[in-house]
């Protein structure tokens, strides 16, 4: 018998910073679907005692910790989006142990498919883990203006992290589905509803 772990049928979603994938992945959470994401996995793997923060510490030294010895990513987000070098570095440690995370996680999905969202989905080379694209699109005007709405940053640090991002033309071309977030979040959810009814009839109603 094999003993190889489960692999679920799994939804790649993805789109640039304040593109809306966050609240796409709410609406499948609401429906049901089994989601997993890269933001949260990557609070997970520098918790306190994990060996990464440790890493990141020995690098950029104490600066980066709160008094509570938690990452400052306030501080860490300045540091690596001033410089690509660094951000590299970070990258290299951090995506292969997001990476082990996440795959054991969705390992557990006992829904007909299962949602992996994370902003660097093809960046990464994730996506290739994946049978299906969802992107999420939205104008880099409106992607700026929520981040700010949201955020307690600056335009300047929301350019930078665009820039660290692939072109909006790149995402496109490797979707399957795309939707345009570009109305209210009432327009989103009937957007995701329809698409996760086509996701079900495509796995057949499959366990
Ligand atoms: C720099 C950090 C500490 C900033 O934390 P903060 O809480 O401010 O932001 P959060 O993690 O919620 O990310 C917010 C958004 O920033 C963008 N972003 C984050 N990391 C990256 C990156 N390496 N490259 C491009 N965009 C990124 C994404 O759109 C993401 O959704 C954090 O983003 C981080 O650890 N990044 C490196 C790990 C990574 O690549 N994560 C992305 C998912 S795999
Ligand atoms: N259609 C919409 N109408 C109004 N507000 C929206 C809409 N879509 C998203 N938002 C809001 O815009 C902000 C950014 O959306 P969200 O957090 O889902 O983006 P994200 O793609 O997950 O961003 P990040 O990459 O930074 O994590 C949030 O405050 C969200 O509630």
């Amino acid at each position: 018998m094999s003993t190889a772990p489960f692999t679920p049928w799994i939804l790649g979603l993805t789109g640039g910073i304040g593109s809306g994938k966050s609240a796409a992945a709410e609406r499948f959470v609401e429906l049901g679907v089994h989601l997993v994401d890269a933001d949260q996995a990557a609070r997970w793997v520098v918790e306190p005692g994990r060996p990464a923060l440790a890493s990141i510490v020995e690098r950029f030294g104490p600066g980066v910790l709160l008094d509570d010895g938690q990452l400052d990513r306030g501080a860490l987000r300045q540091l690596i989006f001033a410089d690509p070098a660094q951000r590299q570095w970070l990258e290299q440690l951090l995506h292969p142990l997001i990476g082990q995370e996440i795959f054991s996680y969705l390992a557990k999905a006992e829904t007909p498919y299962a949602v992996y969202v994370s902003p660097l989905l093809i960046e990464s080379g994730q996506y290739q883990k994946t049978q299906r694209i969802l992107v999420i699109d939205a104008p880099a005007e409106l992607q700026v203006q929520r981040t700010l709405a949201r955020d307690n940053t600056s335009p300047e640090q929301v350019q930078a992290i665009l820039k660290a991002q692939l072109a909006r033309e790149e995402r496109l071309r490797h979707a399957d589905d795309v939707v345009v977030n570009d109305r209210d979040l009432q327009a989103l959810h009937d957007e995701i509803d329809r698409l996760h009814h086509f996701y079900l009839t495509l796995r057949g109603g499959q366990p």
